[in-house]
């Protein structure tokens, strides 16, 4: 089957920035979480700008359910659930008064799904929004993002500033969400461990350039980090070295193949913590 979204050779630049995005190319899966993941100003609110519609993209091609995105297209966009945290919802309403007003906007509206995600976020139905804590403002926006039904969820820093127990319910209704493999997300977030907990997928993105896109499994059995000298880095097959980090005296290294290392040296216990230090601090070797 084909992906649930295709993202081929975006470009985006600024009128008044020297940043622009780079030949970004991906695909999600069905029944996928990607993890987007990258230093403030990478380039991933411009990513997601990008898919959605809400930046116009200079090149390249978006599509989504197989076809290809159109501004105009209010089928698809109802498909699309997106979480950005400078979106804001209208503060005067209520999480009861705002449900009236996104049944009308949305012909697929699900009231129960909506009523449940209130409940497990326990969010106050009677108090305005402009009340709620930014927190609570992100759990409301997920309730809503779930709520018209989409298949594809966009979730920039959706569980940034959700405090522990918060953060495991946020991450507990995402996987429900794809777990009938018709449904994905892509997600991004500067809190490593929760990608790390819930995304299958893993696309790290510096300076507006991929760097690495690779599934978490792969880079958690088959991926490296070594410590080494500069004599024990030149044994180090090039073709393995995918990013480098330190001193004249000691480096640390990522490897794509633990496997190929020389006997010598060993892969430490690593997280996607270190993968992510090491691609946007090391130099790519
Ligand atoms: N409207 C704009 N006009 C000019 N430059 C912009 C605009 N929006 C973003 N940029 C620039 O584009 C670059 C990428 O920004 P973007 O918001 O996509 O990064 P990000 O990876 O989402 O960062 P963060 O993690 O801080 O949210 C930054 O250098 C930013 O200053």
């Amino acid at each position: 089957m084909a992906a649930i979204l295709e993202v081929d050779q975006l470009q985006k630049t600024y009128a008044d920035s020297n940043f622009g995005l780079k030949d970004i190319s991906f695909a999600i899966p069905y029944g996928s979480i990607v993890g987007f993941i990258g230093e403030n100003g990478a380039g991933k609110s411009t990513t997601m700008g990008s898919i959605l519609g809400t930046l116009h993209k200079d090149s390249g091609t978006i599509r989504i359910f197989g076809k290809e995105m159109d501004a105009k297209d209010v089928h698809i966009k109802e498909d699309i659930g997106a979480v950005f945290d400078t979106v804001k919802l209208p503060g005067g309403l209520t999480v009861k008064k705002l449900e009236r007003v996104f049944q009308q906007l949305y012909s697929n509206w699900n009231k129960e799904t909506y009523s449940n995600l209130i409940q497990l976020f326990s969010l106050p139905k009677d108090k305005k929004i402009s009340g709620f804590s930014r927190g609570m403002s992100m759990k409301l926006s997920v309730a809503v993002a779930l709520s018209h039904e989409a298949k594809l969820l966009i979730l920039d820093e959706a569980t940034a500033g959700l405090d522990p127990g918060g953060r495991e319910d946020m991450l507990k209704v995402l996987r429900e969400f794809v777990k009938g493999q018709e449904r994905s997300i892509l997600l991004s977030s500067h809190i490593t461990s929760d990608i790390e907990q819930i995304a299958d997928r893993l696309i790290f993105i510096k300076s507006g350039e991929i760097l690495l896109q690779e599934t978490k499994e792969e880079i958690l059995n088959h991926y490296g980090i070594v410590q080494c000298d500069p004599v024990e880095y030149q044994n180090i097959p090039s073709e393995i070295r995918l990013a480098t980090r330190g001193n004249e005296v000691f480096f640390d290294v990522l490897v794509s193949d633990r496997e190929k290392l020389p006997s010598s040296l060993q892969s430490k216990r690593f997280s996607i913590d270190d993968v992510t230090l090491l691609l946007m601090r090391g130099e790519r070797v």
